[in-house]
């Protein structure tokens, strides 16, 4: 599904954030992708979406190489990727259906359309009911689960998280983990970047390890 070969990644100031790393997340996988902080973990998840591009190796999502997606198409592969953050990224004057609605929005699905799939991502994340309230009006937790919505309400494939527990407590994080295995469970492929070696611990999933920038476990 999401394929990295011999992948070099150089910021223009001459940082080496990633070395000729090697992984390949299978189709329907769920796995974690752990290190130290500044170990490359948000840089390999960028060159993934497309926000960054690799300096050198081969990037490949369901066998394309997304070197060759020029610009204009990045926005037609993002489509096929839920990303969520740590800090949610939430429009905090917007309600919680807008927040969720706005890929679908984007997408330019009709009125009804966006209604009833809201109406299902808020079900999934057990936020049914809290439409009209703002994200300042929700805990946390709450919070998380408003990004994990908007992240899924257009089903992609792909689901990709960057410390989506951050900021939650251990029954919060646990809770998070659970709805991400409700996904994947359904087919979808996911792939979550994190420190919280409690939580890696306590699951049952492949763990790819960056130290550096270079994998050092789990790419088999
Ligand atoms: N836009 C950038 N320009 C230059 N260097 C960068 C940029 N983004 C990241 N880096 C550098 O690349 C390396 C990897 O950073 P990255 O953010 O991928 O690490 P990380 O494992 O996600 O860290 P954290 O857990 O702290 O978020 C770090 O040394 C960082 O300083």
């Amino acid at each position: 599904m999401i394929q990295f070969e011999q992948v070099s990644k150089v910021y223009p100031g001459g940082q080496k954030a990633l070395m000729d790393v090697n992984f390949h997340l299978r189709k329907g996988e769920m796995a974690f992708l752990t290190g130290h902080s500044g170990a490359g973990k948000s840089t390999l998840l960028k060159l993934i979406t497309v926000i960054e591009r690799a300096s050198a190796g081969r990037v490949a999502i369901n066998g394309h190489d997304i070197a060759s997606v020029s610009a204009k198409h990045v926005p037609y592969l993002r489509r096929n990727i839920g990303m969520i953050f740590q800090n949610h990224h939430l429009l905090m004057e917007k309600t919680v259906f807008d927040n969720i609605a706005l890929p679908l929005v984007i997408e330019g699905f009709s009125h009804s359309e966006i209604k009833k799939r809201v109406a299902g991502a808020l079900d999934m994340v057990g936020l049914y009911g809290k439409e009209r309230h703002q994200p300042i009006m929700l805990s946390g937790g709450e919070q998380q689960r408003v990004g994990i919505a908007r992240a899924i309400v257009n089903k992609p494939p792909i689901l990709l998280a960057d410390e989506p527990t951050g900021n939650l407590d251990p029954k919060l994080s646990m809770d998070i983990l659970r709805l991400f295995e409700t996904f994947n469970d359904a087919g979808t492929s996911v792939l979550i970047a994190t420190h919280d070696l409690g939580l890696i611990a306590r699951m049952k999933y492949r763990t790819f390890t960056l130290k550096q920038g270079r994998m050092i476990g789990g790419e088999q």
